[in-house]
């Protein structure tokens, strides 16, 4: 069925910035393309990615989390690549869903492909998520930015990440193009990559080439990766002191704060903003072939 109406909203999670297209009864699918000129900074809205906001029920990837969480993050990247989890997204599409009035700020769960997350909504301003655990798979990983290379650690935060320390933010470069990794077989499906700078002590500076997306100006499970490799490059991983540990990661689009417990998991709090909301042109929601 052909789409002649449909509205949308603009947020961001300091500065990862999504348009989010509610859609509770899953009506509309949505092909890499027209994700991608959604995204387009010039001829769409402009994002790094899009929250497609569906009831679990009605989604085939969620139906199986319903009874836990009733809304469904349908994320992708602005190439329209589809991702497992956005830590940003996931607290902007927490703060969307009180903004339309289902939910309260409190506690709620929100599914994901990477499972369902537990999120805590202030009222205004911070969003804290349960992230989960991270996951650190075996291997030796390099990445390089022209002549120079630095050893990575391989974090996956429900989506892969390589986590390179670094002296200067400045020697990731220009970023413009996503940093060759070796060996090439260690992603198969790509990787999000985050060089890191220190500020202090459990105070970290990051960027980060995120897979799908270029260079952004945040990304929340890059940000949880750097801290878990940051506490294990320090000496400080809870699961051996028994002591919670809170590490706080700054971005070119903010800050976010990231704890980890004795357990393994992780809590990441940072802001949600929806910044406004419209109504897609009829003909430009023809030409953009929604199906
Ligand atoms: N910006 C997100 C991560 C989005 C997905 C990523 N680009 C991928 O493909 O894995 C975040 O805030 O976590």
């Amino acid at each position: 069925m052909t789409q002649t109406s449909l509205s949308f909203l603009k947020g961001h999670g300091t500065e990862n910035d999504f348009v989010i297209v509610p859609d509770p009864d899953n009506a509309i699918e949505l092909p890499a393309t027209a994700v991608a000129k959604l995204c387009d900074r010039r001829a769409g809205i402009g994002g790094d990615g899009v929250l497609h906001v569906v009831r679990s029920a009605a989604h085939p990837e969620a139906k199986a989390m319903a009874g836990e969480a009733e809304w469904f993050m349908d994320y992708r990247n602005s190439d329209g690549s589809i991702a497992e989890m956005c830590g940003n997204g996931v607290r902007v599409f927490a703060r969307y869903l009180q903004y339309a009035g289902h939910v309260e700020p409190g506690d709620l769960a929100i599914a994901t492909r990477g499972g369902v997350k537990r999120v805590h909504l202030d009222k205004r301003g911070d969003v804290t998520v349960s992230m989960g655990r991270a996951e650190f798979p075996e291997g030796e990983v390099t990445v390089s930015v022209g002549d120079r290379s630095w050893p990575a650690r391989n974090v996956n935060m429900g989506n892969p990440h390589a986590v390179a320390f670094v002296d200067s933010l400045d020697d990731a470069g220009t970023l413009y193009d996503a940093p060759p990794f070796s060996p090439a077989s260690a992603y198969p499906a790509g990787v999000n990559v985050e060089f890191v700078a220190d500020r202090g002590p459990r105070h970290v500076a990051m960027r980060v080439h995120e897979r799908g997306s270029g260079e952004t100006r945040s990304c929340g499970t890059g940000a949880c990766a750097v801290a878990v490799a940051a506490i294990r490059r320090d000496g400080v991983d809870p699961a051996e002191t028994g002591e919670q540990v809170t590490y706080t990661v700054d971005l070119p689009g903010g800050t976010l704060v990231i704890t980890e417990y004795p357990d393994g998991r992780i809590d990441m709090t940072g802001p949600a903003v929806i910044v406004g909301s419209g109504e897609f042109d009829a003909t430009w929601l023809a030409e953009t072939a929604f199906v």
